[in-house]
């Protein structure tokens, strides 16, 4: 039985906004964790899960399994078919979610895929239930918002279809207009992501980001992706970042590893080449025995003034027998003991912090103060 619990990503944003599209890049590519997924669709279609069927999930179980609310498990995906994620919380999500506690050891992630009329908070309030909340915490909520449509003005790429779903779904009961949508999404968000910037004219997206920076905080960053090449499947790139951007991994050595790795071969190459993202760029700090709360002060100030899209790892607390996750992102900074320290295992502090124009020297500095000193 694992004492940790199960972080949750919320992937939130219009209708068409690239949320599926996001998943599937990630699930295609993710190794070595055991993924669950939530997708919220209704009406026509059912085209999100089956996109996201069709990526290689790992998970051993391929049986399609019926549950008793209607929706199926399969491959780890968990269909919630019957009206918008927010007004159904309680019949259609709870008890998904009481399945995948159920399934505990076998999750190490969920991710969250809301319809794109839903607002994210009522959602978000369900993870304090207490059925909920002692075995999964909220990950981050990443608010994917459509770069060309919002610099048009429209907020949704296809208007018609959002009014269309919208009058379809009888559960439906919020009627925010689209510029509220937005905006609720936007108050909700731990990271923003603007896709579809291959389409997006330079011009266009410094008004883009504007928008959003005057609905966000100073912590919640904006990070602009173009996932054309993953979507026609051109781009083989090692998703290492973008799955810890998610929330995926990074608190273990072997994605700490990984991540460094890719950082390495990255400035070798000259960070020169085609990218598909905004320059991402990362870097580990490794500490001694860190004060937690000093260290958590630091690093909230760091996502603060520095463009910091994410940190996450563990720490060693000066007398505590297990290690402490330590994951930030935008206004989020959560800690939680995951597992004893081995017997022979260093204690020792580890974060990758995934972010643009890092000064990993400025950052180790920062950090460095919450460093317990060595007694001599
Ligand atoms: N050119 C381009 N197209 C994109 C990008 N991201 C998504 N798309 C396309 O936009 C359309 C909608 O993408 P999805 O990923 O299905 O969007 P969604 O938010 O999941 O949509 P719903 O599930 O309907 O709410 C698809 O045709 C994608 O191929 C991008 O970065 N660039």
């Amino acid at each position: 039985m694992q004492l940790n619990k199960i972080p949750a990503t919320v992937v939130t944003g219009f209708l068409g906004s690239g949320k599926t599209s996001l998943l599937a890049s990630i699930l295609r590519q993710v190794t070595g964790k055991r993924i669950a997924v939530i997708v919220n669709e209704f009406g026509e279609q059912d085209i999100d899960s089956s996109l996201l069927r069709g990526c290689a999930l790992n998970c051993e179980d391929e049986r399609p399994v019926e549950g008793e609310d209607g929706g199926f498990y399969e491959n780890g995906i968990y269909e919630l078919a019957n009206g918008c994620i927010c007004c159904t919380v309680e019949e259609e999500f709870l008890p998904v979610m009481k399945k995948l506690v159920a399934r505990r050891d076998d999750i190490d992630h969920i991710l969250i895929e809301t319809s794109g009329l839903a607002l994210p908070k009522p959602l978000v309030q369900a993870f304090n239930w207490p059925e909920v909340r002692q075995h999964c915490t909220v990950d981050a909520i990443i608010t994917v918002v459509d770069g060309p449509a919002v610099a048009a003005g429209r907020y949704a790429s296809d208007v018609d279809k959002v009014e269309a779903q919208r009058r379809a779904d009888e559960s439906l009961d919020h009627d925010p207009s689209l510029r509220e949508l937005l905006d609720d999404q936007l108050s909700a968000a731990d990271l923003v992501l603007v896709s579809k910037t291959d389409l997006l004219a330079p011009a266009d997206r410094a008004r883009v980001e504007a928008l959003i920076q005057a609905r966000v905080p100073e912590s919640v960053k904006t990070l602009f992706i173009d996932q054309s090449l993953f979507i026609n499947q051109t781009l083989a790139t090692d998703t290492s970042q973008l799955e810890a951007l998610m929330g995926i991994g990074a608190a273990s050595e072997e994605s700490i590893d990984r991540i460094e790795n890719h950082h390495d071969r990255h400035h070798a190459e000259g960070a020169h080449h085609d990218h598909a993202h905004d320059h991402f760029d990362s870097c580990v700090i490794r500490l001694g025995e860190v004060d937690g709360d000093a260290l958590a002060n630091r690093l909230q100030q760091l996502l603060k003034t520095h463009e910091i899209y994410r940190a996450k790892g563990f720490a060693a607390i000066p007398g505590k027998p297990m290690r402490r996750v330590i994951q930030a992102v935008g206004e989020r900074l959560d800690g939680y003991f995951d597992r004893l320290w081995g017997q022979d295992e260093p204690r020792r502090t580890q974060l990758v912090i995934i972010g643009r124009g890092l000064d990993s020297e400025a950052l180790h500095r920062a950090l460095a103060s919450a460093e317990i000193e060595a007694a001599a």
